[in-house]
């Protein structure tokens, strides 16, 4: 098995551990990656995801070259679809998704990271598209996801250029959240996580569908949304402890 997946206090980890090809996404890791995830699609006792690369060199370096090589057209078409079915059901996951980047992204792998709601980097984390040196176009949802996270134009940048970049350079264009030095990087994917966790359930898993529906209408239809879920919150028992709590002075517990 490639990819394995352990839930603690909450928190589930996913590690994609494919050593000998820098954890290169052939078919057989995506399946194993679509199975981890539709398993934790309907968990309830999930309130935050971890998800990294095993080793310390490569977080994802990629679709397998090797299995693409040979691709025809049709099979081609097929597996890109296979990746972005993987990718949406990552990206769709009811409750909050940290990427934890410790080496490569690259391609697939920076797909990945785009698929979840937070990135987390280590400082020697390398990032890229490098797919127009092959011949391709980032085919498991970059082209859609990267534009609407960084903007159109560094979209369009690293994506025609295969440029590859710093963790320091993601920061800076918004492709990613956090950079912490390598060491202190699983504390920092742990502590983030711990943080979501503690929070009431119900009101994270409200403000995701909240922040991603919003953004794909008006700000006028995101406000109506905004404010109907808003008042969903306060039919929750959660609403009713948080804000008890907060008035007799003692922590919330959800
Ligand atoms: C829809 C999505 C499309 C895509 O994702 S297209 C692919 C995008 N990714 C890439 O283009 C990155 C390809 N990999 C590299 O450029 C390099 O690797 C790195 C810069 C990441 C690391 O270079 P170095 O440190 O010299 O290691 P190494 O010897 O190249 O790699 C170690 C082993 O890992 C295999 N490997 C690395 N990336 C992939 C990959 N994406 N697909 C298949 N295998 C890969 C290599 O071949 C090699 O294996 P062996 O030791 O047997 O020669």
């Amino acid at each position: 098995m490639a990819v394995e997946f352990v839930v603690e206090n909450g928190i589930a980890k996913i590690v994609i551990d494919r050593p000998k090809a820098l954890n290169a996404l052939n078919s057989e890791v995506l399946q194993e990656l679509k199975n981890a995830i539709a398993e934790l699609q309907n968990r309830t006792d999930v309130r935050a995801l971890l998800i990294q690369g095993g080793g310390d060199k490569s977080f994802v370096a990629g679709a397998d070259i090797a299995q693409m090589s040979s691709l025809n057209p049709l099979e081609g078409s097929e597996f890109g679809r296979l990746g972005q079915s993987v990718f949406s059901s990552l990206s769709e996951l009811p409750f909050p998704t940290i990427a934890v980047i410790q080496g490569f992204a690259l391609g697939g792998g920076c797909e990945i990271a785009l698929a979840c709601d937070i990135r987390i980097a280590s400082e020697k984390a390398k990032f890229g598209q490098p797919e127009v040196g092959l011949g391709i176009i980032p085919g498991f949802g970059g082209t859609q996801r990267l534009a609407r996270l960084v903007g159109p134009g560094q979209a369009k940048k690293l994506i025609y250029s295969a440029e590859i970049i710093s963790a320091a350079q993601a920061l800076q264009i918004g492709l990613v959240e956090q950079v912490v030095a390598p060491e202190q990087l699983d504390e920092a994917a742990l502590k983030l996580a711990q943080m979501i966790a503690s929070k009431s359930p119900n009101a994270v898993r409200l403000a995701k569908i909240a922040i991603n529906q919003g953004l794909e209408g008006s700000l006028e239809e995101g406000l109506r949304l905004e404010a109907s879920i808003f008042g969903l919150c306060f039919a929750s028992p959660e609403q009713k402890e948080g804000m008890t709590a907060f008035l007799e002075k003692r922590p919330a517990k959800f």
